[in-house]
């Protein structure tokens, strides 16, 4: 692989007393999503506004298609497509004159019909900006960042609140541009959306890379034991039941007083074979416990942050 398409190295970004972005590292390849993945306030908005030249760094380098995004921003706007989570499209504009408007602002744009018709804003055509919805506000935007056809896309939170229809237009829109070997990096705090559509997951917390890989090098694509229990499920007799090592952990969830129940191996084996499916069965059977769900399934990114940070991903 050449130069990475974003090289961000020990950037830094302080509001006052803040430190938003605390020395964090990593790079975005072209033909490859790669999403900054974290909970709100980790510093994820920061670090793509300075990818983008809105905001300067503290301290650290950023090379964006091995440019300057501050110095060289007039050589890099025509190269680069940017999402803001604001917006960035004037309230009075009518949805497809805006986007005809960046279409002509480049030398090979995509037809902005298609892309309205794409991205369901057709018949949102000749409405003014400020009486759209919020998803179409959103979607308005992703067009308009890609409409140039960009060499490097940067989407902040793109489809935060949209409704399922409109999220999944917005992935495939976002893997064709993969495809045709744009650099898309994104931010996202849905584990699902990284899950999904990037290739590489850069996770941060607090300012900081706490993990860095695609999504099987980072959950060790291994697997665990998962079922649903009432409340008061005897974590450690089971966990006495089953081979050593073998981990048992009870999480309790809010609906109903019941808890999730995960087994895992003692990380030698990455694999939850059918002899502990058998063991656990048989213990539920004997103890009066309804294995409710009762599943093996990969490790998610959502268990590797809580791992990793001893927090969850999710807001409550
Ligand atoms: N302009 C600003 N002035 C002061 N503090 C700021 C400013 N922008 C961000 N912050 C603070 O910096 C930290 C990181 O914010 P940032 O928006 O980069 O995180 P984020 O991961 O993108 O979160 P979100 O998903 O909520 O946008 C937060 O504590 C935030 O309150």
């Amino acid at each position: 692989m050449g130069t990475p398409a974003v090289e961000v190295t020990d950037l830094v970004k302080r509001y006052g007393e803040t430190t938003a972005v605390a020395g964090l590292s990593f790079t975005a390849p072209a033909g490859a999503v790669t999403a900054l993945l974290g909970p709100n306030g980790a510093g994820k908005t920061s670090t793509v506004e300075i990818c983008e030249g809105f905001r300067r760094a503290d301290a650290g380098t950023v090379r964006v298609l091995g440019m300057d995004p501050v110095a060289d921003a007039a050589r890099l706007k025509p190269r680069v497509g940017v999402m803001l989570q604001s917006g960035g499209v004037p309230t009075g504009a009518r949805a497809g004159e805006w986007l005809r408007l960046m279409a002509s602002f480049h030398a090979r744009p995509i037809a902005p019909e298609s892309l309205l018709e794409r991205l369901g804003l057709a018949s949102a055509a000749r409405t003014p900006f400020r009486r759209l919805s919020g998803g179409q506000q959103q979607r308005l935007s992703l067009a308009a960042a890609v409409i140039g056809r960009p060499e490097a896309v940067f989407l902040d939170e793109p489809t935060a609140g949209l409704d399922p229809q409109a999220r999944r237009a917005t992935w495939d829109l976002v893997a064709e541009l993969r495809d045709a070997g744009v650099a898309v990096l994104l931010t996202t705090h849905y584990m699902e959306e990284a899950e999904r559509l990037a290739d590489r997951v850069v996770i941060i917390d607090g300012g900081r890379v706490v993990a860095d890989g695609s999504t099987s090098e980072l959950t060790r694509a291994r697997q665990e034991l998962r079922f649903e229990a009432r409340s008061g499920l005897d974590a450690e007799a089971l966990r006495t039941a089953l081979p050593e090592g073998t981990r048992v952990e009870v999480r309790a969830e809010g609906a109903g007083g019941r808890a999730a129940c995960v087994v895992s191996g003692d990380g030698s084996d990455e694999r939850i074979g059918p002899e502990l499916v058998a063991t656990v069965s048989t213990w539920c059977a004997a103890n009066g416990v309804d294995p409710e769900g009762l599943r093996v399934q990969r490790r998610t990114l959502e268990d590797v942050f809580l791992e990793l940070t001893g927090r969850e991903l999710r807001e409550p």
